[in-house]
């Protein structure tokens, strides 16, 4: 059979609007063995290396997987939680905020999230709103910045989910939100947040997970969408251009990805005089690996090591009120038109069409008496 069908198709259907929330993905565990075919979904994505496919897939399987499995689980061990990978339980959180709030707000609305790769994947929980009567569909990828990497992946997984169905819901997708004003507002708040309590740092550095330099030169915006967020931030905490700096973490190979790259920025600060700095993470939803590791653990290092004193990470905005708020308004956003508050289940669409064919009926035998009586 081509396609996916509708099992127990029904022609009453409900109109519930499905959200589904879209994030990176993570392994199972901090093993190499549940690393490995993490790492191998991922970085077989075209969209995310896009060397020829022969020559990649030597050099994955021969050299990559064996060796950064090790090394990535490793670090995965440093920072798993009771709950799994804290970018599956954060993920969690902030979908179970919005699933609260949504509720409350818009009962027409079910909110689900999954991950790009691994678990829970994107077509078990597409089914699962299908299957709640949802018959369109907003895909938030949870990326302020649109990048072809981490945005375009997301959306060529659903255009393949799509193609192998016969129904498909009506689709609205989230290409990005970078500079939405509820979002730059939700960062001002963590950062002011961290000053109220720990005071400021020399030197406010916002840190963006890097992509690699050939990418930006060949029209992903994700760069630019990066400077923007980081002006109209800095705008709105009315910083400086000394009290503050913009800067790519996360280097992955051997070719030269955008700069200034973070590790090296922090091991130079403190040899020109800065002794205390503040990294926000302002890319992501929620922390994960790149944050809590990379960031919180390895470069407050290399930054200690070059003679800093003061190292602070503010975290993600994770399941924060303010970015609750902030997806939802995105949400119904891109809803508009649509509607929000009275949609009907699969049961109650089912007996108000009975009731229709009905009344339909008693009206064609009302009919039929009348002519019979006008034909006398
Ligand atoms: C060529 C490789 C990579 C590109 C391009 C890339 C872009 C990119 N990634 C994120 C967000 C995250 N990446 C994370 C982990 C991670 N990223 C890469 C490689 C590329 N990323 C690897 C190999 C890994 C795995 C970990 C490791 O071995 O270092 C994560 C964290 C996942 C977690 O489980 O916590 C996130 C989040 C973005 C936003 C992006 C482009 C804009
Ligand atoms: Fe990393
Ligand atoms: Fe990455």
């Amino acid at each position: 059979m081509k396609y996916i069908n509708s099992e127990n198709y029904k022609h009453e259907h409900g109109d519930k609007i499905g959200v589904l929330l879209v994030n990176l993905g993570t392994p199972e565990a901090p093993t190499k063995a549940a690393v490995k075919p993490y790492l191998k979904q991922f970085l077989s994505d075209p969209r995310v290396v896009e060397i020829p496919r022969v020559i990649w897939y030597m050099i994955l399987n021969g050299i990559i997987l064996p060796f950064r499995s090790k090394r990535s689980a490793h670090a995965y061990q440093q920072i798993w939680t009771e709950q799994g990978s804290p970018l599956l339980a954060n993920t969690a959180s902030l979908c179970g905020g919005v699933v609260k709030r949504m509720a409350q707000k818009h009962p027409n609305l079910v909110v689900d999230f999954a991950m790009r790769y691994g678990k829970p994947d994107m077509e078990s929980k597409l089914q699962s709103l299908l299957d709640k009567g949802a018959t369109k569909l907003i895909v938030l990828p949870l990326y302020p910045q649109y990048s072809a990497t981490t945005t375009g992946s997301t959306f060529d997984e659903i255009a393949r989910l799509f193609s192998k169905r016969r129904w498909f819901p009506e689709l609205r997708f989230v290409n990005q939100y970078h500079d939405d004003p509820n979002y730059i507002e939700a960062l001002a708040n963590k950062v002011k947040a961290h000053w109220q309590q720990h005071g400021k740092a020399e030197k406010l550095v916002l840190s963006f997970h890097g992509i690699p330099k050939r990418f930006w030169l060949n029209g992903d915006p994700y760069v630019c969408q990066c400077f923007k967020t980081a002006r109209l931030l800095a705008e709105k905490l009315e910083l400086t251009k000394d009290e503050m700096l913009t800067c790519f973490q996360s280097r992955f190979g051997k070719a030269e990805w955008v700069q200034p790259y973070l590790e090296g920025t922090l091991k130079a600060l403190p040899g020109k005089g800065v002794k205390s700095v503040q990294v926000f993470s302002l890319w992501f939803s929620v922390d994960c690996l790149e944050t809590l590791e990379e960031i919180a653990v390895e470069n407050k290092e290399y930054f200690e090591d070059a003679g800093g004193e003061r190292f602070q990470y503010i975290p993600c905005l994770n399941d924060d009120e303010s970015h609750v708020d902030m997806i939802m308004n995105v949400i119904e956003r891109h809803a508009s038109g649509w509607d929000l508050a009275d949609g009907q289940s699969p049961e109650a669409h089912a007996e108000a069409n009975a009731n229709l064919r009905q009344s339909v009926i008693d009206k064609e035998e009302e009919l039929s008496q009348i002519s019979s009586v006008t034909s006398v």
